[in-house]
């Protein structure tokens, strides 16, 4: 029985993964050390920034870990603001219906500002629930976000869908014994993985279907 919906953010709900991409390829060139989509995909997609800058240089010090960090996210909030819409459509509407049906909904990203840009979109209101990169020791593919999003709240695992378009994230979700609804929008994952539903957009979705009502 499915009783509550949990949601990665970024890719799922509001088109910044390219915003991500642009921020570390623009903050790596300054150290020499350019970032293709591969190892994006690969290094940095999904991870907190800490990861990502020990995924990218050998024994970085914790003041070059900590001015990385402090100028990817100037990157990434200054590319965010030149996109004039950043949610998805589809995603609202799809809240909408979620909403409208009585479903509880949580989100779960690593991102550290999850929160502020879901404020910044509209989006929180739709969320009790929000568990960030910060409020977890360890990050996806581990489980421990959906997991803590799963208790904040109060239903089993095993009755949560999650909705996630990252392969790592679709990991840490099985792991956390949850069923994946995978949001391919961009088509990089592989279809034979088993999941719930693969879908492009969320407008390819039936609740009903999906609670079996
Ligand atoms: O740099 P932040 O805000 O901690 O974000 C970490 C990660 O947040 C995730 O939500 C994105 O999907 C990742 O691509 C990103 O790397």
């Amino acid at each position: 029985m499915i009783e509550g919906f949990i949601f990665d953010m970024d890719g799922v709900l509001i088109d910044t993964e390219d915003c991500h991409f642009n921020a570390w390829v623009d903050v790596m060139k300054g150290e020499g050390i350019p970032v293709t989509l591969e190892t994006y995909l690969e290094k940095i997609q999904v991870q907190g920034r800490r990861r990502a800058v020990e995924n990218l240089m050998a024994n970085p010090s914790e003041e070059t870990i900590a001015r990385l960090s402090a100028a990817k996210e100037e990157a990434y909030l200054r590319e965010v603001d030149r996109k004039k819409e950043v949610v998805f459509g589809d995603a609202r509407l799809f809240l909408e219906k979620c909403r409208d049906m009585g479903i509880p909904m949580g989100v779960a990203s690593s991102s550290s500002l999850a929160v502020r840009m879901l404020e910044r979109t509209g989006l929180l209101e739709f969320f009790p629930v929000v568990v960030g990169g910060g409020d977890v020791k360890r990050q996806k593919p581990e489980p421990d976000i959906f997991l803590e999003a799963a208790r904040r709240l109060g239903i089993h695992p095993e009755h949560c869908v999650v909705f996630e378009d990252a392969k790592s994230g679709i990991e840490a979700a099985h792991r956390a014994g949850m069923h994946v609804v995978a949001v391919d929008r961009l088509h990089l994952l592989d279809p034979s993985e088993r999941f719930l539903r693969m879908v492009n957009t969320l407008d390819d979705l039936s609740l009903e279907q999906l609670l079996g009502v």
